[in-house]
């Protein structure tokens, strides 16, 4: 019996659950939001697809799924410039819902922004081994670096770690492909904006996140230990510490078996240094 827990089911929350359970992942829903008429309406959505899943919205239940999806709180509209705007409106919502899921048993993913500093609360608050605790988004900033390397007829690995944010990194150095100082800049630009236009047009990103947190949430299942670029809360890897940072990580049925220590070049260093010391100065929020 495998059971998947989703706190707030509005877009990405809501399709990260039908997917899961489309893709015969779970066989259980547990499923929350504050809001009670949606919660009813993706609950009964849900159930009108005859799909042979469970779904309850008994939050005692949460405590004990195999994993735990946080999505609840407020996303970006259009006037709200970066994902750590949001912090004000979404830390109050991190410390109601972990507070009861205290010494979860199973592996957490955060999704909310900010979700490197979000998933830093996540982890102090609920009290678990850190490599229980994975932040969203490295994937997601991945496949978007992808899609605009090939835009321009470039091809290879493509990985995004540090911040999902301002501070994201890509990493040229592992692509193969030689890409001068200005036109790493360009393409950062690019990629710091990559959803904006999509919260413009439809209200906020869903497909994209979904598919990958569903990834996620399969190679943990299925203990794949593929390397993914998550938000990990990191112990000197990088020479980062005290933060959630988005490093190429190990995952497996543990949550984060490991994580890869690449080598990174100059201008990727420095940014990942300046991704560690932002999160580091917004996540201590949470110490207090
Ligand atoms: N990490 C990523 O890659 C990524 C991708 C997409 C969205 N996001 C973030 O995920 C979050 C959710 O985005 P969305 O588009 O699904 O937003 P949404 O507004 O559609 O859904 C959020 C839901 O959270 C619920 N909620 C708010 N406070 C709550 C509480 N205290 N308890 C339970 N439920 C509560 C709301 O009622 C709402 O239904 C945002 O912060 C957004 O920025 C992150
Ligand atoms: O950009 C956002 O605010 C939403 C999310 O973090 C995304 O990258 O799609």
């Amino acid at each position: 019996m495998t059971s998947l827990a989703v706190m707030g089911v509005g877009r990405v929350g809501g399709e990260v659950a039908y997917l899961a359970a489309v893709l015969g992942l779970v066989d259980e829903l547990v499923v929350y939001d504050v809001y009670k008429p949606l919660l009813r309406a993706q609950v009964l959505d849900l159930a009108h697809t005859g799909l042979d899943v469970a779904v309850s919205t008994d939050t005692e239940a949460m405590k004990t799924a195999d994993i735990f999806v946080f999505a609840a709180g407020t996303p970006r509209s259009p006037d709200i410039k970066t994902r750590a705007d949001l912090l004000e409106a979404n830390l109050p919502v991190v410390r109601t819902c972990c507070r009861h899921l205290k010494n979860f048993a199973g592996i957490a993913i955060t999704i909310t922004n900010p979700m490197d500093v979000n998933n830093y609360g996540l982890w102090k608050l609920m009290e678990i081994e850190p490599g229980r605790c994975i932040g969203f988004g490295g994937q997601l900033d991945s496949a978007r670096f992808d899609w605009l390397l090939h835009r321009e007829g470039l091809a290879g690995p493509a990985f995004v770690l540090g911040e999902h944010g301002e501070h994201q990194v890509p990493v040229f150095s592992r692509t193969g492909l030689q890409v001068d100082l200005e036109h790493r800049e360009a393409i950062l630009g690019r990629l710091r904006n990559a959803s904006m236009e999509v919260i413009g047009g439809k209200g906020g990103t869903v497909f994209g996140p979904a598919y990958h947190v569903v990834r996620l949430i399969s190679a943990i299942l299925e203990d794949r230990r593929e390397v993914l670029p998550c938000s990990c809360i990191v112990d000197g890897e990088y020479g980062l510490s005290g933060c959630s940072v988005g490093v190429p990580a190990r995952i497996g049925r543990e949550g984060v078996a490991a994580i890869e220590e690449w080598d990174l070049d100059p201008w990727e260093q420095e940014r990942m240094n300046a991704a560690g010391d932002f999160i580091r100065e917004l996540a201590r929020r949470f110490d207090d």
